[in-house]
């Protein structure tokens, strides 16, 4: 951009903030930013993207600088580059959704650390600001502050914003608490097929909570009660699960679930679930047992801890690149079992001694990947509730197994349309063969080109066709990114800084 341009778009923005009544430092935390890096952006010192044009036309409000902010982002790779360095795990989407959540149930200011600026979040915080909760970014944009009101207007619900997640769901369990009668507007997210909400409302009606769905809202009624005996799960699910601990946790009483899910963001909100104050015994295991108290009023610090499907799906970038890189910050207990399937393939790899995550309970490693000859594995790659092989990491096995000697088996029982989207694999020249909508059998090594296609409309499959556009020579596009921005931040600025080369765009 030449100089004078980035001159004249820093004064448009000085005089939009200004016109907002904001000053630099307020602007720069919207953003996520410094206050100086504003000041550069406005005096035109600062080289800036289309992405940060839009995000300020967004924070400000203003048509002025709006222009690129007019369609959906793409990506363009250029493909078939080496991957080197050591790249950091963020927070997960998973645990971050929940305590975002699990916020609702504190009277008193909640900070959480290093919270991922991710899509997702991002919507759970409009529902929050929507019904009266104020949330802020601080820290230059690291960390979130969120502070409840002292009564919630769920009439004013962000139902857009609601509807584009699945997380919304995990209100009910706090809200029980607060409100006799509430609507909710039903649960979205990624397009993997039938996912019902059925084990929610059984879980959740022992405590008194009757739901009734029609035209697209949850209407609730609450006539509180305590459950009598334990709770069983009809599913081992982490949502289901985490709804059950946010009901119990302010449920004045002892509350035992059983078959609950003991996998990494159920682990994380019982941490932070402590902080607040309320015990839970049986963290890691599949029966938990929740001490709840009545009312919750302190000011928590907490510190969600590390992705173990971004660390999955970072590894699975080096491989399918054939590069040496150290992901930094994995959690490894939440990745042994995929590390020992990929040992048997071949994958050579190492790892730091073990240290604490912020939050002092999970186990980080650093872990360096190196360039394998690898073998399809013998037995056909399947996900099992933790602590089997994590279900959102079953499709990073379809990009590896692309690269592997042989004929690979996945087979995801879980959903009912995720395997489906891995063959776009077969776009880039993959050879993966649909046997039915849960198994896909996968046959390497293939010899990656590059193509210009639509994001499949899941999470996974999405970044699997991404990491398949990096191997192949050449330069591919990836239209309509959204649903990867809700699980990564900054994915492709990421992978740039360890070699990749990604560039963001938008249709103007
Ligand atoms: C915000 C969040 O944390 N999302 C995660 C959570 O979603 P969430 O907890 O919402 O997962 P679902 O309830 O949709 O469960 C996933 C699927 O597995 C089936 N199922 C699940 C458990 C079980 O014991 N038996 C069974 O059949 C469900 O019927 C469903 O089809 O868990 C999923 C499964 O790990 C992950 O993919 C999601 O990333
Ligand atoms: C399926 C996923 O998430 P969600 O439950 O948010 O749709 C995922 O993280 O892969």
């Amino acid at each position: 951009m030449a100089d004078d341009y980035l001159e004249r778009i820093g004064k448009l923005i000085r005089d939009a903030r200004q016109h907002r009544g904001w000053t630099q430092s307020q602007l720069a935390e919207a953003l996520g930013t410094s206050q100086s890096a504003v000041n550069r952006i406005e005096r035109g010192n600062q080289n800036i993207s289309l992405e940060m044009i839009a995000r300020i036309g967004e924070a400000l409000d203003s048509e002025i600088v709006s222009l690129g902010y007019a369609g959906p982002m793409h990506l363009r790779v250029v493909g078939g580059r080496r991957l080197s360095g050591s790249i950091d795990v963020k927070t997960s989407k998973n645990a971050c959704v929940a305590l975002l959540c699990a916020s609702l149930l504190n009277k008193g200011r909640t900070v959480l650390r290093r919270v991922a600026r991710i899509e997702e979040v991002f919507r759970i915080l409009e529902v929050l600001g929507s019904i009266g909760v104020r949330t802020r970014w601080i820290n230059d944009g690291v960390d979130l502050e969120i502070v409840p009101p002292a009564e919630l207007d769920l009439d004013a619900i962000d139902a857009e914003a609601a509807r584009r997640t699945r997380s919304i769901i995990m209100f009910l369990g706090p809200l029980l608490h607060r409100v006799n009668r509430f609507k909710l507007p039903y649960a979205g997210g990624c397009d993997l097929g039938t996912r019902t909400v059925e084990p929610h409302m059984i879980a959740l009606r022992r405590f008194g909570l009757d739901v009734t769905a029609t035209e697209g809202i949850y209407h609730a009624e609450v006539q509180r009660s305590s459950p009598d005996r334990p709770i069983v799960l009809t599913e081992r699910g982490d949502t289901v699960t985490e709804n059950a601990l946010l009901a119990a946790a302010r449920h004045d009483g002892v509350t035992v679930i059983r078959n609950a899910s003991s996998n990494y963001m159920v682990q994380d909100l019982c941490f932070f679930l402590e902080a607040l104050g309320v015990q839970v015994e049986g963290i890691g295991t599949t029966t938990l047992t929740v001490h709840g108290v009545p009312t919750i009023d302190v000011d928590v610090d907490y510190s969600p801890s590390e992705d173990p499907v971004e660390a999955m799906s970072l590894l699975a970038a080096a491989v399918v690149t054939e590069s040496e890189l150290t992901i930094r910050r994995v959690p490894i207990e939440f990745m042994e079992i995929e590390l020992a399937v990929l040992e048997e393939m071949g994958l050579n790899q190492d790892r730091s001694a073990e240290y604490p995550a912020d939050n002092g309970r999970t186990r980080l490693v650093d872990l360096t990947v190196h360039p394998s000859k690898l073998e399809a594995p013998i037995d056909k790659i399947h996900p099992m509730p933790f602590p089997g092989l994590n279900i959102d990491n079953v499709p990073f096995f379809a990009a590896i197994a692309a690269v592997a000697q042989g004929k690979t088996l996945i087979h995801d029982w879980v959903y009912d349309n995720r395997a489906i989207y891995l063959t776009d694999l077969n776009r880039l020249g993959g050879r993966l063969q649909l046997l039915d909508p849960h198994r896909v059998l996968v046959e390497g090594p293939t010899r990656w080109r590059a193509a210009e296609m639509m994001c499949p409309p899941a999470l996974r499959p999405a970044v699997v066709v991404l990491l398949g556009m990096m191997a192949a020579e050449g330069t591919s596009v990836l239209r309509n990114v959204y649903v990867i921005n809700r699980g990564y931040e900054d994915l492709a600025e990421r992978l740039n800084s360890v070699g990749a080369q990604i560039e963001t765009f938008r249709d103007i």
